[in-house]
């Protein structure tokens, strides 16, 4: 591979405000790309791809560098120096890489390895953490898998296309498909593209949706003409899934606590041509006790620490404290103490988080059965999807039923 002088620089640019400014990687990488017009999609590649690489590695390129933050640019460029050495790429001549100890490189990557932290490339917190709630033997399967870089897996939105539609569509604009077996709606990219300037994506046909995200609306088990309650809807992604499972029929309602976040969804749910939902900004607990005994389906989407999507969200290691996992579990059982009051009787609800942590998530919902509020509500099935087993993000699922 040859290195491109200004998409590296573009690379050290995103790095230095990820790592120094703490922005958010996917909100740096998309003003970086709006450097230069004329980068195709192979440069577009280059840079989302390989700082993407150096976010995820960043505590063990950073101990084989021995650079400590705030990273300096010849820091950065150190590191990046890591991650060509390691990939096997050419160091170019330029004065930044100069003296590159490539086989010094190469022996402390092989040192470090040896060490789950190191090689893993977390903060030692969150090693103590995984290692206590899921054990050694899964945590060290767990969190390497965690560590892979995610396809790109695609929605169909059954209520414009059926899959085999989506996928000859998607043909056209050379997007080669596949699908994926007990995933019904799910398409796999064969090879990395950007698919959100198809065709396709503006009509609504699909979104971008992992294939464990893909499992919680069928969770919930809607029926067409019922009354269901996405209480933690956010931008609406398993909204959408359920309006289609509704068929678009019926009453869906998304709360959030952010209307930005509404306001993405009501764009969505226009491009996925849905026309059952309605949205209502979280302003007090009136907004939720004004639904008491309403909903025939609910689903709780908590807001978690997101330990199960770190493949599509690398930064989050680096961004993370365990005080706000603390903080997020106290939100978590208040939200099934008191959400769940929506529901009717006999009504069901799913409770779900990104997190493979059980104190996120098969522990929330124990101790909320003990409470008081718990006691009408009984446990139908619970999933926990370890990234390991699946191939795909960590999440949790449990369906329970209001006698
Ligand atoms: C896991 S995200 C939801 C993702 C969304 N359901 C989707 O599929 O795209 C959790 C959401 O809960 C919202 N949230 C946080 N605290 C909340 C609260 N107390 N009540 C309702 N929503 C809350 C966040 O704003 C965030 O959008």
């Amino acid at each position: 591979m040859r290195l491109h002088r200004n998409l590296v620089f573009a690379v050290i640019d995103a790095l230095n405000l990820i790592f120094n400014e703490n922005e958010y990687a996917d909100k740096v990488i998309e003003k970086v790309l709006r450097y230069d017009k004329r980068w195709g999609a192979r440069d577009r590649g280059f840079i989302a791809e390989t700082t993407y690489d150096i976010v995820r590695w960043k505590r063990l390129y950073a101990e084989i560098a021995e650079v400590k933050e705030p990273y300096t640019r010849p820091h950065l460029f150190r590191l990046f120096a890591v991650w060509c050495v390691l990939k096997g790429i050419r160091i170019p001549d330029w004065k930044q890489l100069e003296g590159t100890p490539e086989r010094r490189i190469k022996g402390r990557f092989d040192e470090l390895s040896k060490i789950r932290k190191y090689r893993e490339s977390i903060p030692d917190w969150m090693d103590q953490l995984g290692e206590k709630s899921l054990g050694d033997k899964l945590w060290t399967k767990e969190i390497a898998a965690l560590n892979k870089q995610a396809e790109v897996i695609l929605r169909t939105n059954t209520l414009k296309i059926q899959r085999e539609g989506l996928g000859t569509a998607l043909q056209e604009h050379e997007i080669e498909t596949e699908t994926i077996p007990d995933y019904p709606y799910a398409l796999k990219l064969k090879e990395r593209k950007n698919v959100f300037t198809t065709e396709s994506f503006k009509d609504g046909l699909f979104e971008v949706q992992d294939a464990s995200s893909q499992l919680v609306a069928p969770y919930l088990d809607v029926k067409p003409g019922q009354r269901v309650v996405d209480a933690c809807a956010g931008a609406g992604g398993k909204t959408l899934h359920l309006a289609a499972q509704m068929q678009n029929k019926g009453q869906l309602i998304a709360l959030d606590i952010y209307e930005s976040k509404l306001k993405k969804l009501k764009v969505r749910a226009r491009r996925n041509g849905v026309h059952n939902v309605e949205t209502r900004v979280i302003e007090s607990n009136k907004t939720i006790k004004k639904l008491h005994n309403s909903a025939d389906r609910l689903l709780l989407d908590a807001p978690c620490s997101g330990l199960g999507v770190l493949r599509r969200n690398p930064d989050s290691k680096w961004k993370l404290v365990p005080e706000f996992i603390d903080r997020i579990m106290g939100v978590q059982q208040e939200i099934l103490q008191n959400y769940s009051k929506i529901l009717k009787k006999g009504g069901q609800m799913v409770y779900a988080t990104c997190s493979v942590l059980p104190q996120e998530n098969s522990e929330q919902v124990n101790q909320f059965l003990a409470t008081e509020a718990g006691t009408e509500f009984s446990l139908i099935k619970e999933n926990k999807v370890y990234a390991s087993k699946s191939g795909y993000d960590g999440f949790y699922m449990a369906l329970l039923q209001k006698q």
